[in-house]
């Protein structure tokens, strides 16, 4: 890390740098390091512990070890530590914020919105700690009495992904380790630091050894990582957000020790514009959904459907609007949209641009690469069904616009996908509200907003956008085995 240049030289509190894993208590640098870089300018940000299959197994061990004494804690003393966690992460959001923009990109403010939103879940799931109930269930056997009663599922794994590398990491542990499950946490290759330093932080308040361990490695050794979590047995959950492709493959691993899973993974996000939406309004929610984190979320806006009734005023307001963002380094004032994540990334968003455009497709604004890893925001009219963008996660800062004429019609184009993670739509008619928000496959919709994520929340899928929900009430039933006790023979 060049001290004159780097981001990374300008935290309040330099010891949240940690570049070490963290296994049972103790951070581990292992026999190789990974180069971890600045995705807007390609510079080398430091170098990170490249552990693999034994560091994992080690890992596995340690959190095995910790679990009694975890689930022997009250729910009110695990729920102290982990609001403790939580007001941490928000005191350090500036600094976790400048480390999360120097490795994933997103400009310095979205990134602070980041640090709260994970931190939301920490405090979430610190209050739902103390809610998990179980019930007396009125027998028919009057020698019988009949309980149930909750309980943590064991060790916990998270592989998570680089769009959020704080939010996709507290929505899985926080959870877990208020249900009373130790965790082990394999963050993405691309942005461990984020990880590392909310792990500091769990340290500071108080997480026991061996509670919460993280375990770096790059591409490669991720894959031997990821098979030791998917074949221990002592592993009893694994959690994950990323890839389809890759959902699959864990879940093919996972099969022989029948673990639970929770699996967040690709979306193909509709976003419907009917004749009666406020056009004004559907123009902010399709900028706030689709370019968000420069469109690299699994539940961007990746198809627009316009009603051939305002489609050409939608378009030519939402193209005004984007022209305005405004694209750069996230650390430079202003900025709204930063780098996508690497040079793969980019490249699949030119060719969905050229394969739409070779297919009739019109560019109203952006279009382009503006150089290195910085894609303009892009509007594409007339787009049709035959083009990549209709059938592929752009995972960019790319919004193409569909046309459609009736309500049928919208919502069949919509659901016309093997995915079904979130689906937005713009109506001012309470009766097309609800036929169209029961009519749409997805497992979250927003209706005249294009933001739908929040702590409380349940967030998930279906189809193969993914399996369970995280957060809401419901994210903690994910990391709980319910028992059944039946108490005979009370009359004797
Ligand atoms: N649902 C979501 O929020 C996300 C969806 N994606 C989708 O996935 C596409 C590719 O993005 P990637 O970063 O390559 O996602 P990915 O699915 O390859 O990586 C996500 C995480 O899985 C790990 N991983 C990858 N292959 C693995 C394996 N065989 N065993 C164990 N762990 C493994 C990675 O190290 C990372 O921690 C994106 O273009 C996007 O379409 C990517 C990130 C987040
Ligand atoms: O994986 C993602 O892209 C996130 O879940 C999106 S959100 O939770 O920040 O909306």
């Amino acid at each position: 890390m060049d001290p004159k240049t780097s981001p990374l030289a300008q935290l309040k509190d330099p010891s949240l740098l940690k570049t070490d894993a963290l296994i049972n208590g103790e951070w581990v640098g292992g026999a190789s390091r990974f180069d971890v870089d600045d995705p807007a300018t390609g510079a080398l940000l430091t170098h990170v512990a490249n552990l693999g299959a034994s560091e994992a197994d080690a890992a596995i061990t340690a959190a095995n070890a910790a679990w009694p004494a975890w689930r022997a804690k009250t729910a009110k003393e695990r729920s102290a530590i982990l609001m403790r966690w939580y007001h941490l992460l928000i005191q350090h959001a500036d600094d976790l914020a400048r480390i999360l923009t120097a490795e994933q990109g997103k400009p310095l403010a979205e990134a602070r919105g980041e640090i709260v939103y994970g931190a939301s879940f920490v405090e979430w799931f610190a209050e739902e700690a103390k809610r998990v109930r179980g019930e007396v269930v009125p027998t028919t056997d009057a020698s019988k009495r009949t309980v149930v009663i909750r309980q943590p599922v064991g060790v916990c794994a998270a592989i998570t992904p680089w769009n959020f590398p704080l939010a996709m990491i507290t929505r899985k542990v926080a959870p877990a380790l208020a249900a009373g499950c130790p965790v082990v946490i394999k963050p993405a290759e691309q942005t461990p630091l984020t990880a590392l330093a909310a792990a500091e932080l769990a340290q500071r308040a108080g997480m026991p050894a061996g509670v919460l361990n993280v375990i770096t490695g790059d591409s490669e050794q991720s894959i031997a990582i990821g098979q030791v979590l998917c074949a221990s047995d002592a592993v009893r959950h694994l959690s994950f957000t990323g890839s389809t492709e890759v959902g699959r493959i864990l879940m093919a691993q996972s099969a022989p020790t029948i673990k639970k899973l929770s699996l967040e993974l690709g979306g193909n996000a509709p976003f419907l514009v009917f004749d009666d939406a406020d056009l004004d309004s559907a123009v902010e929610g399709a900028i706030a959904s689709k370019y968000r984190n420069a469109g690299q979320t699994c539940v961007c806006a990746n198809r627009l459907y316009v009603q051939a009734g305002v489609y050409d005023a939608f378009v030519a307001k939402l193209a005004e609007k984007v022209g305005g963002l405004k694209v750069g380094n996230g650390f430079e004032p202003g900025v709204t949209q930063g780098p996508l994540i690497e040079d793969a990334a980019i490249e699949k968003v030119e060719r969905h641009v050229a394969d739409a455009v070779a297919k009739g497709a019109k560019v109203l604004v952006g279009g382009a690469r503006l150089h290195d890893r910085f894609f303009q925001p892009t509007v594409l009219s007339e787009a049709t069904g035959e083009m990549l963008c209709a059938r592929e996660e752009t995972f960019g800062p790319v919004a193409p616009v569909f046309r459609f004429t009736t309500e049928a019609e919208g919502i069949a184009m919509a659901n016309a996908t093997e995915f079904g993670l979130a689906s937005y739509f713009f109506s001012r008619d309470i009766g097309r509200i609800y036929r169209v928000a029961e009519g749409l496959e997805s497992g979250m919709v927003g209706i005249n907003t294009g933001l739908i994520s929040s702590a409380e929340v349940p967030f998930g899928g279906v189809k193969q956008s993914g399996l369970g929900r995280e957060g809401g009430h419901q994210g903690i039933d994910e990391y709980l085995e319910t028992k059944y006790l039946c108490l005979g023979d009370i009359n004797r």
